[in-house]
């Protein structure tokens, strides 16, 4: 049976939410083989969960400090943050527009020292490295995990594709994505994720996934100490469909302008790899 969605007020609008599973990164670590189970059935089933990283203190409070690099980055005069526009099909630096932006950081850049932060974000160079490491360790935990359940009778490995000194285009990406005043303003951003796990941190609704047994939208919201995590499309090819790689969307349960701000780790396979069932 299908789960329910649950209800939750926002400004006095009742939304539906959700129902992510809670997968904790400590269990997985023990390699706990119940959290295993229950980490593949919500890969295959919404594609979205959530990863309790509680125990990893550091690490939240990188976040955090991220949510202000962030927010300073953004609050640049425009010309600043057009001198770290790359090409538009480039896996690294600024895009924008009036109520939007991001800023990608390669992994490999930072890990190579390629190329230098923007100027406002490099008192944060360690944080940003730290949340890149920390991030990367995670989602091997996750492949490492779901290899065991997806293959259990072969060598098969989804970390096989994604080896730690091959090139690759996994980064932080962060953005500015303000709730508008009217929502008839709100675009349609409706997508999958083209990478093999997204990890995401946000302050405020916007999430929405498309829950794949009514295609209805539901609401996710940021849960403490949690990284709401999702497949991706590579991810769903390399388990020859078995992962689901969900649709979902921004957009905003009500009107008023707000800031938003959002962080993620796109966790993307080797430069190169043929995306094929493993
Ligand atoms: O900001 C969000 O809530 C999600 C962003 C997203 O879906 C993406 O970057 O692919
Ligand atoms: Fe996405």
């Amino acid at each position: 049976m299908a789960p329910l969605t649950e209800k939750a007020f926002v400004g006095g609008t009742e939304i539906d939410v959700a129902p992510l599973e809670v997968i904790s990164l400590k269990l997985l670590l023990e390699d706990d083989q119940n959290e295993r189970v229950k980490l593949h059935q919500a890969a295959q089933s919404l594609g979205f969960f959530y990863v309790d990283v509680s125990d990893s203190k550091e690490y939240l409070a990188d976040v955090e400090q991220l949510y202000s690099t962030t927010e300073r980055y953004f609050t640049q005069p425009e010309e600043a943050k057009l001198r770290d526009f790359m090409a538009m099909d480039e896996f690294r630096g600024y895009k924008g527009g009036k109520n939007w932006g991001s800023l990608e950081i390669l992994r490999d850049d930072v890990l190579h020292d390629k190329v230098s932060l923007p100027t406002v974000v490099q008192p944060d160079a360690a944080t940003v490295q730290h949340f890149i490491e920390f991030s990367h360790d995670m989602v091997h935990t996750l492949i490492a995990s779901l290899s065991k359940t997806l293959w259990p009778d072969s060598a098969k490995n989804l970390g096989d594709v994604h080896r730690a000194n091959e090139p690759s285009n996994s980064s932080l990406k962060v953005y500015r994505g303000p709730m508008l005043e009217s929502l008839a303003d709100v675009g349609d951003n409706t997508h999958t994720d083209g990478g093999t796990l997204t990890l995401l941190y946000t302050d405020k609704w916007g999430t929405q996934i498309e829950l794949p047994w009514n295609k209805e939208w539901a609401w996710v919201g940021a849960k403490p100490g949690c990284a709401i995590v999702n497949v991706g499309d590579t991810l769903q090819t390399l388990s020859g469909g078995k992962l689901h790689s969900c649709r979902h969307r921004v957009s905003q349960p009500v009107a008023g302008f707000q800031e938003r701000w959002a962080i993620t780790y796109f966790f993307r396979p080797e430069n190169g790899v043929t995306l094929a069932t493993l």
